[in-house]
């Protein structure tokens, strides 16, 4: 794992780090009854590999589906996504997802469950059956120790709490050690205790592996806690009004929370998001 020191601010590794998505003037419109239903509106943005970056803004304003454009479960009706260099379409970049409900399949083990993406994802599946029983278990057997989970590859999704499982997801998003993980509200059904435990879980792996993160949340505090990157988003159709770097230093605590810096950060976002929804935004 990397130390505190080793993890510099967003902007100061910029100039060096590889471009891993950028989105070009990206439209989506969904076919409607009468009309066409535009939900984003000429959107561009670029990540850098190993951001983590956060989008908030109004509910509707488009940020899911700006992670299914990156993800390639969408394509732009206008403008161009590209994913390590190449349009989506053609990429080859392993992604990781987890969802606000994490749907395990209740007849497996949380182990099985865990390493169902290397079963299923290239290069790994051409040797998921010789190595399902040592290397991929080990592996999943380490990854589920790291979030807390040791001892419980042999339970069934059932016996574990929301908590235990959006652990578990975490997990299984991460066992293919993806370049992108797309995290859709992963803790927006959990009490405020177990979500701030996941803050730190998720923290952790993320230093560790250092991939680039995209996180939809509507919980700011969250979103100051965990990304590099806040990008605030208008009322649908959405754009990105707001940039922010996130600099506080790592590994980010409970304690950082409290600090005047970040109520202050959370505070503006706060304010943002408000005058977005009542369309007051600073759109361009
Ligand atoms: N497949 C679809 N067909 C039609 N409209 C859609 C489809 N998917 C999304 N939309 C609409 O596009 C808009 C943007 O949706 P999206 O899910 O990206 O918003 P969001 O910002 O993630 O919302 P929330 O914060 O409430 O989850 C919404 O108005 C939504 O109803």
């Amino acid at each position: 794992m990397r130390s505190a020191a080793a993890v510099e601010p967003a902007t100061a590794l910029a100039s060096t780090r590889e471009r891993m998505v950028q989105l070009e003037e990206a439209t989506v419109r969904f076919p409607g009854r009468d009309t066409a239903f535009l939900a984003l509106d000429r959107t561009s943005l670029a990540v850098d590999a190993g951001d983590f970056v956060a989008m908030v803004g109004p509910s509707g304003c488009g940020k899911s589906t700006i992670l299914k454009l990156v993800a390639g479960l969408l394509r732009p009706t206008e403008g161009q996504v590209f994913v390590a260099g190449r349009e989506v379409a053609a990429r080859s970049v392993g992604v990781g997802m987890a969802f606000q409900n994490p749907t395990m399949l209740p007849w497996l083990s949380i182990r099985q469950n865990v390493m169902l993406p290397l079963k299923i994802v290239a290069p790994y599946r051409a040797s998921y059956r010789a190595k399902k029983h040592t290397e991929y278990r080990d592996r999943a057997e380490a990854l589920l120790a790291k979030v807390g989970l040791a001892g419980f590859g042999d339970h069934k999704p059932w016996q574990l709490s929301g908590g235990m499982l959006q652990r578990a997801n975490l997990c299984r998003a991460l066992i293919h050690e993806p370049k992108l993980l797309m995290l859709d509200e992963p803790f927006g059904a959990l009490d405020q205790f177990t979500r701030e435990e996941l803050w730190s879980i998720l923290q952790a792996l993320w230093m560790d592996g250092r991939p680039t993160v995209f996180l939809v949340t509507h919980d700011l505090r969250e979103a100051a806690f965990l990304a590099t990157r806040i990008l605030v988003m208008s009322a649908r159709p959405g754009r990105v009004t707001e940039d922010r770097a996130v600099p506080f230093a790592r590994p980010r605590t409970l304690d950082t929370t409290y600090e005047d810096r970040f109520t202050a950060l959370t505070h503006d976002l706060r304010q943002l998001i408000a005058a977005a929804r009542q369309g007051e935004g600073a759109r361009p």
